[in-house]
């Protein structure tokens, strides 16, 4: 697979072993909503990690000082329905006044193009971080119109955060966007002839949602 300076891949144990329990099929729904939630807070933690600082005058039982807070620009996590909802907790638990944004798109069974149903962004939008998450990046589709659809709406600095990517799908989304930062939680083999991720761990939202 080519090096894209964009991707960033996360090699700790931690997430490894989380998505291996993910990929088991005996995993029920109640556990893989959970993991789902705990990689998306660990990958958060790295993702975030260019967050502006400013110094701020508090007073500690000893003395006044000065010290880092968060500032500026403002935090939007983006989910792209259903399967990025099981990721949304996760980065709140790290920044929980972000707003949320929603973009609803399905992948077509059979030509495996995204539909767009749905799209509510905080505003004002180009003034955010804007996190887009969703588990699955196959083909690269379903991320690369939701990134332009938020571009349209005026949205700038773009993150993208999976779990799971085939390597077909990193390719053609930083193609797509290559001022977007990628964070992978593990790079899979290739798709099959369903556009399922190999070996993946199947439909991300039916495992979520236990649904089909
Ligand atoms: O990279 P792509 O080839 O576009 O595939 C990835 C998309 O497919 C899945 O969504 P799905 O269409 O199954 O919708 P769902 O989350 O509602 O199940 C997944 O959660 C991604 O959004
Ligand atoms: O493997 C895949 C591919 C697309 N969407 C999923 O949920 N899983
Ligand atoms: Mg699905």
């Amino acid at each position: 697979m080519e090096k894209f300076e964009n991707v960033t891949y996360f090699n700790h144990p931690l997430i490894q072993h989380k998505i291996s329990i993910l990929r088991k099929k005996e995993t029920g729904t109640n556990e893989f909503r959970h993991l789902v939630e705990e990689i998306a807070m660990l990958e958060g933690f790295e993702a975030l990690n260019d967050l502006p600082l400013e110094e701020v005058e508090i007073e500690t039982p000893i003395e006044k000082c000065k010290t880092p807070m968060i500032s500026g620009r403002k935090l939007a996590i983006v989910p792209i329905l259903r399967a990025g909802l099981g990721m949304v907790e996760g980065i709140l638990a790290l920044v929980p006044s972000a707003k949320i944004g929603h973009i609803g798109l399905y992948r077509d069974e059979e030509t495996f193009e995204p539909h767009e149903y749905y799209c509510k962004l905080p505003s004002p939008i180009e003034e955010r971080t804007i996190v887009v998450c969703d588990p699955m990046l196959a083909t690269g589709g379903s991320a690369i119109d939701a990134i332009t659809m938020i571009k349209k709406h005026g949205g700038r600095n773009i993150k993208f955060m999976c779990i799971i990517a085939a390597p077909e799908g990193v390719k053609a989304l930083h193609e797509a966007h290559p001022d977007v930062q990628i964070y992978i939680g593990h790079l899979d083999r290739c798709l099959n002839e369903h556009a399922y991720i190999c070996p993946g761990l199947g439909d991300a939202g039916d495992r979520i949602f236990g649904t089909k």
